[in-house]
C-alpha cells in the first residue's frame, strides 16, 4: 500500500490530469436528488420515500438487477428541459474531473417506447452538448440500441435518428448481454456503418469471449465497451491488440455488478501489462458510486496502477475517442505537458 503522502499526491495528479470519458450512459448519471426534482416537476410518483431510500436500493448482484432499477429511474425524464438538465449536471461534474472530451451513450428506446419523441431526447442532449463547450468540454453523442429488444426495433430506432445524423458520432449496444449476442444486430450495425456512424458494442461484461469475437467479426466494431472477459482468451487479446481496438473499462461498475469479486482483483493492470489499450470510465456514475476520477482512485489507492499508468490511460482515452486528428493531437499534447510539469 502506498503511504499517505504518496496517496494524496497521486489523488491530486489524477484530479488535474486531462482525460476523455468514452463509456458513460447519460441516463446512468441521474443522481437521486435530480430524480426527485424531476419527479416533482413532472408530477410522477416514485416508489421511494426519499433520496436515502433510492441509494439504499442500489445494491446489485448482477447486470439485470441494476438494469431493472435504471430503466425505472429513467421514467422521470419527460421533457427537453429534463434531458438538458440531466446532461448539464453530468457535464459540470465531468468538467470538475478535468474531462476534456466525453462520448456519451443515450438509450432512445427507453424513452420513445414510453411515448417521448426522439426529438425531445436529442434536442435536450444536443443543446447541453453545445453549452458544455463553455466548460472546456467537447461532447459527442452515441445512440445505443437495447439488445433485449429485437433487431427490428433497433432498425426502427435508427430510422428515428436519421434526421439527426449530424448530431451523432456513432451507435452502441447495451442492456442485458447474456442471451443477446452481437450477431442478433448484424443487419442494423451494417446499416449504421453505411450511414457513416462509428460502432461500439458492450461485449464481455457478463457475456463470454465468443461475444467479443462476434462484435469484431460480425459487427466489425470500432471500440469495445467493457471487454473484461476477453482476458480469458489469449488469442482474442492478441487480436484486439493487433487491430488497435480500445477497451472502455469501468472499475466501480464492474465491482457493483459483481463482474469482479473484489476491486483488488480488477483486470486493468493485467490489460495494460498485456498491451491492451484500456481506458477508465464511470459507466453509470449515479448508480455505481463515483465519477471518472473516483474510478481512477479506486485503482491508484489500492496500489494497482501508477502515475505513469494514469498517463497511459489518459492518452488511451483520447486515442480511442472518435475525434478529428487535430483535436486528438491537441489533447495528447495537453496530457503530455501536464505529466511533464508534475
Ligand atoms: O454496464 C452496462 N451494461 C449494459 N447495459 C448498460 N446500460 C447502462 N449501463 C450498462
Ligand atoms: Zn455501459
Amino acid at each position: 500500500m502506498p503511504d499517505t503522502y504518496a496517496v494524496a499526491a497521486l489523488d491530486a495528479f489524477v484530479a488535474g490530469l486531462p482525460k476523455a470519458e468514452l463509456h458513460l450512459h447519460i441516463e446512468g448519471s441521474l443522481e437521486p436528488e435530480l430524480m426527485f426534482a424531476l419527479a416533482q416537476r413532472n408530477h410522477i410518483a416514485l416508489p421511494f420515500a426519499d433520496v436515502e431510500a433510492v441509494r439504499a436500493a442500489y445494491d446489485f448482484s448482477n447486470l439485470q438487477d441494476f438494469l431493472d432499477i435504471y430503466y425505472q429511474g429513467a421514467n422521470v425524464l419527460q421533457t427537453e428541459e429534463d434531458f438538458y438538465d440531466l446532461a448539464m449536471a453530468y457535464f459540470r461534474r465531468a468538467a470538475a474531473d478535468n474531462v476534456r472530451h466525453a462520448e456519451i451513450f443515450f438509450d432512445p428506446q427507453t424513452h420513445t417506447d414510453r411515448g417521448i419523441p426522439y426529438s425531445v431526447v436529442i434536442d435536450g442532449l444536443w443543446r447541453a452538448a453545445q453549452d458544455a463547450q463553455a466548460l472546456n468540454l467537447s461532447v459527442s453523442l452515441i445512440h445505443s440500441f437495447l439488445r433485449h429488444l429485437s433487431e427490428d426495433a433497433a432498425f426502427d430506432s435508427l430510422a428515428m435518428a436519421e434526421p439527426y445524423l449530424d448530431r451523432l458520432v456513432g451507435v452502441g449496444l447495451d442492456s442485458s448481454e447474456v442471451g443477446h449476442p452481437p450477431s442478433k444486430f448484424a443487419g442494423v450495425f451494417a446499416k449504421a456503418r453505411d450511414m457513416g456512424l462509428m460502432l461500439c458494442c458492450h461485449a464481455g461484461e457478463e457475456g463470454p469471449p465468443e461475444y467479443v469475437y462476434e462484435a469484431l467479426d460480425i459487427l466489425e466494431i470500432d471500440r469495445i465497451d467493457h471487454g473484461n472477459r476477453s482476458l480469458e482468451d489469449p488469442l482474442l487479446v492478441a487480436r484486439i491488440i493487433d487491430e488497435g481496438l480500445t477497451l472502455t473499462v469501468c472499475p466501480l461498475s464492474n465491482h457493483k455488478l459483481c463482474v469482479v469479486p473484489d476491486l483488488d482483483m480488477h483486470p486493468i493492470p493485467a490489460m495494460l501489462k498485456q498491451g491492451l489499450k484500456a481506458t477508465i470510465n464511470s459507466d453509470d456514475p449515479a448508480y455505481f458510486g463515483g465519477y471518472v476520477n473516483d474510478n481512477f482512485l479506486a485503482l491508484t489507492r489500492r496500489g494497482l496502477i501508477s502515475k505513469k499508468d494514469c498517463v497511459t490511460l489518459a492518452l488511451n482515452s483520447v486515442d480511442g475517442a472518435f475525434l478529428d486528428p487535430d483535436r486528438r493531437d491537441a489533447l495528447r499534447a495537453e496530457i503530455k505537458a501536464y505529466a511533464a510539469g508534475r
